[in-house]
């Protein structure tokens, strides 16, 4: 697996600086997602930037009127004449003018929540599909890897929690204009006061960018902690589970794991959260104490007679939303940066590429295969895994034969069918397919030639048909090829006796669901593998729950139907093992002997000792 540079989880600030380089693609891809809503909420956030001064300024010009006229000391009797006499004209355009603004203020509000929600929702939409489709292309190994589970969880938050993100941002923008405004109205009054200001505001941003900082590493390091409580309430609340959880009474001891990891994470949430609030209210207190030297400062000027009254609520206006803006900005700043060091988690995970695909210039697989798989000193170990799981494998799988794959458990059985299908790469030695590295091979084109059914396989919940239709998925809705590969596979009396036929829902997670017996399970299982017309078949085991009657059956079936195809088997039992043309025995990585049931009987070896112990079971 080619891993991208680990996120760490105590970013320094030079980390945290970098990580605002996830901006401009974040914002591309906003841009990609709606150029309308984008602009639209751009434009209106634009509008809205400018009108708190605006409102301010008017605000001014009404107490300065209204100064004005109590000036002239005109008494008017009643509301009725001075309305009439007209002097209060202005002072009406005015108020006006202002109610104006709130309801502009108010709706432009409004839209651009609108437009930010299904903006947000539409990215997370498009961000949730292309890291599917990105999981997608993994190699299995990467999925079975923890801490790539770990990434891939703070990912999917992150395409939850990334609609703040977008909010932040364009109001980042829109007070970023609105400061502007400001700045452009105060500084003919008193540019030293807006410096002051500014700097009275520092020491809470860094408080924030620290505490956030510490936000993040905490998160990040929870990570595996989050991932088990996930679990443990999955476990105890899921139909999968609830029978052996009933059964062994689990429910409590689940809980209480659940509790006491979470109140761990509680705690250590807390601890964090009570010395930010503690903090940042001592480093608030700075940007508080600069606005009230600026206030007293602009009171001061207006005792001399310097300002009116109307530019006295105006400039206490003005610096008063200028120092909730600035603080509104620096800590916003600071929180985006935080932000920003969580996209690294989801960049990150869209940068791992897979190791197994195709090579360029990649070539079909033989139609018909004509030698077969040979196997030369393969070797593979699993990542992290101190033994082999194979080593020194050499044998021939040739083409139109049946081969048995027999051994105890972990012997390696299950390994080898992977490589076959290159879910994995051996580590060393190579396979061939008819001459020539499986590698060279179109990695698509392989797997849709080969159709393996793992002992693990998945129930569907879905209906018989689709459970068996997703052995070929492009021929899903070719009834009579479903009911062709539910006869070979002996599914069709199971189907039979559905309510509903082919298309009754089964497993127990739907409403309408009905469950199936292991065995039953098993037989739609492998009407899956003769779905395609895959030249290899591959069954590992899948058969395990099917009674004694039916398994021999689905086997002879099997080797009838693997005619001119190469088939491989993996069973625990000798009565349909010996069916196959050569049985390969495999022990701890191993290939001990490989025979037909008689030769190996005949060298009395592991084989022979494993038949007789099964044998006098049965007598
Ligand atoms: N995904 C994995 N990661 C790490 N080790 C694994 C993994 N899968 C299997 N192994 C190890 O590799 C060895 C071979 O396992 P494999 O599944 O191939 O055995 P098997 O012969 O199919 O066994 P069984 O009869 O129990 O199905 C075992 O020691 C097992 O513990």
């Amino acid at each position: 697996m080619a891993q991208p540079a680990r996120p760490s989880d105590n970013p320094t600030l030079r980390e945290r600086v970098g990580a605002l380089r996830n901006l401009p693609p974040f914002l591309r891809e906003i841009w990609a997602t709606s150029r309308a809503l984008t602009i639209t909420s751009l434009g209106l956030r634009l509008i809205r930037a400018l009108l708190p001064i605006a409102t301010l300024y008017v605000g001014k010009l009404i107490i300065d009127e209204a100064v004005r006229l109590v000036g002239q000391g005109v008494a008017y009797e009643s509301l009725q004449i001075a309305w009439h006499s007209g002097t209060l004209d202005h002072l009406l355009t005015l108020l006006a003018l202002e109610f104006g603004l709130a309801i502009a203020s108010d709706l432009l509000g409004r839209l651009v929540s609108y437009a930010d929600s299904v903006l947000s929702e539409m990215f997370t939409n498009a961000t949730s599909v292309r890291l599917m489709e990105h999981a997608a292309t993994l190699d299995l190994e990467d999925f079975e890897d923890p801490e790539l589970q770990d990434r891939l969880d703070r990912a999917r938050r992150q395409t939850m929690g990334r609609m703040n993100l977008l909010s932040q941002l364009f109001g980042q923008v829109q007070d970023a204009v609105t400061v502007a405004s400001f700045i452009a109205g105060l500084v003919v009054f008193a540019p030293w006061l807006i410096v002051l200001l500014g700097v009275a505001l520092i020491p809470a941003f860094v408080g924030e960018s620290h505490f956030n900082a510490l936000n993040y590493k905490l998160n990040f390091q929870w990570t595996p902690e989050r991932r088990q409580l996930e679990y443990l309430r999955q476990m105890g609340a899921s139909v999968e589970t609830a029978k052996e959880v009933k059964i062994f009474n689990l429910h409590r001891y689940f809980i209480a794991r659940y509790r006491a990891l979470s109140a761990q994470f509680l705690i250590a949430n807390r601890s964090l959260a009570r010395r930010r609030a503690l903090w940042g209210t001592l480093l608030a207190a700075f940007g508080t104490f600069g606005y009230y030297l600026a206030y007293g400062y602009i009171a001061w000027r207006t005792v001399r007679g310097d300002f009116s009254i109307g530019d006295l609520t105006f400039l206490a206006g003005s610096f008063r939303r200028l120092r909730q803006l600035l603080e509104g900005l620096l800590v916003g700043f600071s929180q985006v940066a935080g932000q920003a060091l969580y996209l690294d988690d989801l960049y990150s995970f869209f940068e791992i590429q897979p190791e197994i695909r195709s090579r360029p210039g990649a070539i079909a697989i033989p139609r018909p295969i004509v030698r077969g798989f040979v196997f030369e000193g393969v070797g593979f170990r699993y990542p992290e895994a101190e033994r082999w799981a194979l080593r020194g494998l050499d044998f021939e799988l040739r083409a139109d034969e049946v081969l048995a794959l027999v051994g105890e458990n972990g012997a390696g059985k299950t390994t080898l069918v992977k490589l076959l299908a290159r879910l994995y790469d051996p580590d060393e030695g190579r396979i061939l397919l008819d001459g020539r590295d499986l590698r060279d091979y179109d990695l698509d084109d392989l797997r849709a030639n080969i159709g393996v059914i793992f002992q693990d396989f998945v129930r569907y919940h879905l209906t018989a048909a689709e459970n068996i239709g997703v052995g070929q998925i492009d021929a899903m809705d070719d009834r009579t090829r479903i009911e062709e590969a539910a006869r070979r596979a002996f599914a069709d009396e199971v189907v039979a006796g559905l309510p509903n036929g082919y298309d009754q829902v089964i497993g127990r997670r739907f409403r309408t669901g009905v469950d199936l017996s292991g065995g039953q399970w098993q037989k739609i299982a492998i009407a899956r593998a003769y779905m395609r017309n895959a030249q290899v078949m591959i069954l590992d085991e899948p058969t395990a729950a099917l009674d004694a009657r039916s398994e021999f059956e689905v086997f002879q079936r099997f080797k009838e139907l693997s005619h001119g195809r190469t088939a491989v088997l993996i069973s625990h039992r000798f009565s349909s093992v010996r069916m196959a043309d050569r049985i390969l025995v495999l022990n701890e990585g191993r290939l001990e002997a490989s025979g037909t049931h008689g030769e190996l009987l005949a060298q009395g070896g592991r084989y022979a000792e494993l038949f007789e112990l099964q044998a006098a079971g049965y007598r």
